[in-house]
């Protein structure tokens, strides 16, 4: 365990902050304003997309002051690793999904697989309209065909962690974000 916090250490020291806490504090203000304007008739169910959704969601959430509801998905695709593989399914929200208005929250849009299934799979449910909403947007053109209703910031194509993603599980209680040396 020792060796693990040191290695961790290791990783944060060494690592770029890409994007600090104030910057994702206005990008979030920006999306918050956008939201309100599309969404706050709507009672709208907020999904957050777990893990990684959680900090976002909550972040969002207290920029949000209209009424709304919340519940979570958690579905997979990375684990522990840095290259994504199948989508895993892990919890299914609870709450009735068919005619609502949903906004799914997520922490970063990257190849944009989880995202997209996870739409298509609140579609399938009978959402009247289902939006979409992420911190950071990674710059690659190894894209799915669609993008995120809402989206807060572009980065580079790097491993990133922190405010939600994690490295090795570790990390998603920074504030910032920040780039793993050499990935
Ligand atoms: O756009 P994609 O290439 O599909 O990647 C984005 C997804 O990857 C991360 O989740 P991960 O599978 O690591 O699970 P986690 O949320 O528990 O970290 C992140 O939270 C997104 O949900
Ligand atoms: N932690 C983390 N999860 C991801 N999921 C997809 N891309 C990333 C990334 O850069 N970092």
């Amino acid at each position: 365990m020792i060796n693990k916090i040191n290695d961790l250490k290791t990783i944060l020291d060494e690592s770029d902050c890409l994007i600090n806490a104030q910057q994702i504090d206005s990008a979030l203000d920006k999306m918050a304003k956008q939201i309100t304007t599309d969404l706050a008739d709507k009672f709208p169910l907020v999904i957050c997309v777990m893990n990684g959704g959680l900090v976002p969601t909550a972040a969002l959430l207290e920029r949000l002051s209209f009424p709304l509801e919340l519940d979570y998905v958690h579905a997979t695709r990375y684990g522990m690793e840095t290259e994504g593989t199948t989508l895993k399914w892990l919890s299914y929200p609870q709450t009735e999904i068919s005619n609502r208005d949903v906004l799914i929250v997520d922490d970063i849009f990257d190849q944009g697989h989880t995202l997209q299934a996870i739409i298509q799979w609140f579609e399938e449910q009978g959402a009247s309209n289902v939006f979409s909403a992420t911190i950071v947007n990674k710059l690659h053109d190894r894209k799915v065909d669609m993008t995120p209703d809402y989206n807060g910031l572009d980065v580079e194509d790097r491993f990133l962690f922190g405010f939600g993603m994690d490295y090795k599980g570790a990390f998603r209680n920074l504030k910032g974000i920040h780039a793993v040396k050499g990935c």
